[in-house]
């Protein structure tokens, strides 16, 4: 019996990691895929043609940036559907809208016209009842000290430029966000309660909560 047969994880279920910049998301969606035998949905950085130039000139480049990220992470979503689920996706559709658009709109680098234009185009495609909601939401957390502390590790040179504050505003946001998120089930993980680098094995920990979580929000979805 596999791992995901073990804790009754259904073979299409759909489990979205979130977190901040830097928290361990891709890693975690490495390690889980591997354990259920899930595919996996990547944001993928390096040929994202407005990321760099986004970190240069955030005011220039907000707009054109969330479009296509929305873009991207709905022919994800497209993708998922025609497999008919079983996947692990690195980051959800939400954070665009409620961190990092939302973000620049509050600090004045994405202009009131934009923010709206956005905004309406996001409502329109993902907050319907024709779109499909995760199964579970994974929100990796920890001390924004860490988390700086492995972007720089990371070594990214679009995020070193950057100035620290932009990552202390972000993760502030982040758990307000968290707080307020209702769209699916979320189940929160410590950066400090298990580690994938040195000890692999810990995964099995992870995946025996998330069975133990899905299991408990069917039941409470069926008013059990
Ligand atoms: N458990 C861990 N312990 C220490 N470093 C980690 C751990 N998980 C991830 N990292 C490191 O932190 C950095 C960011 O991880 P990554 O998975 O790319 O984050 P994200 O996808 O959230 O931006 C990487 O350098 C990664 O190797
Ligand atoms: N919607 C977004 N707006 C601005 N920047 C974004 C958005 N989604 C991701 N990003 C940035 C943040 C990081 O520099 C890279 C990759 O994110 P990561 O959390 O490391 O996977 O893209």
């Amino acid at each position: 019996m596999n791992l995901r047969e073990k804790y009754n994880i259904p073979a299409n279920a759909v489990i979205t990691i979130a977190g901040t910049v830097g928290v361990g998301k891709s890693t975690m969606t490495e390690a889980l895929a591997n354990a259920l035998n899930f595919r996996t949905s990547y944001e993928k950085v390096d040929s994202n043609p407005y990321l760099d130039k986004f970190y240069d000139d955030f005011e220039k480049w907000s707009f054109h940036l969330q479009i296509y990220f929305l873009a991207e992470r709905f022919k994800e979503q497209k993708r998922i559907f025609e497999y008919g689920g079983g996947f692990i996706q690195d980051r959800s559709i939400y954070e665009d809208t409620g961190i990092f658009a939302k973000m620049h709109y509050d600090k004045g680098t994405m202009t009131p016209i934009d923010y709206e234009t956005y905004t309406n185009l996001f409502d329109a495609m993902v907050m319907t009842p024709y779109f499909p909601h995760p199964d579970l939401l994974i929100y990796i957390e920890g001390s924004v000290e860490d988390i700086i502390g492995r972007i720089a590790e990371r070594g990214r040179p679009m995020e070193q430029q950057t100035d620290r504050s932009y990552w202390e505003e972000m993760h502030g946001r982040y758990e307000d966000w968290i707080n307020n998120f209702n769209a699916c089930p979320v189940l929160r993980l410590d950066i400090n309660d298990y580690d994938l680098l040195d000890n692999p094995e810990t995964i099995d920990v992870i995946v025996e909560r998330v069975g133990q979580f899905i299991e408990q929000a069917h039941h409470l979805r069926k008013g059990e």
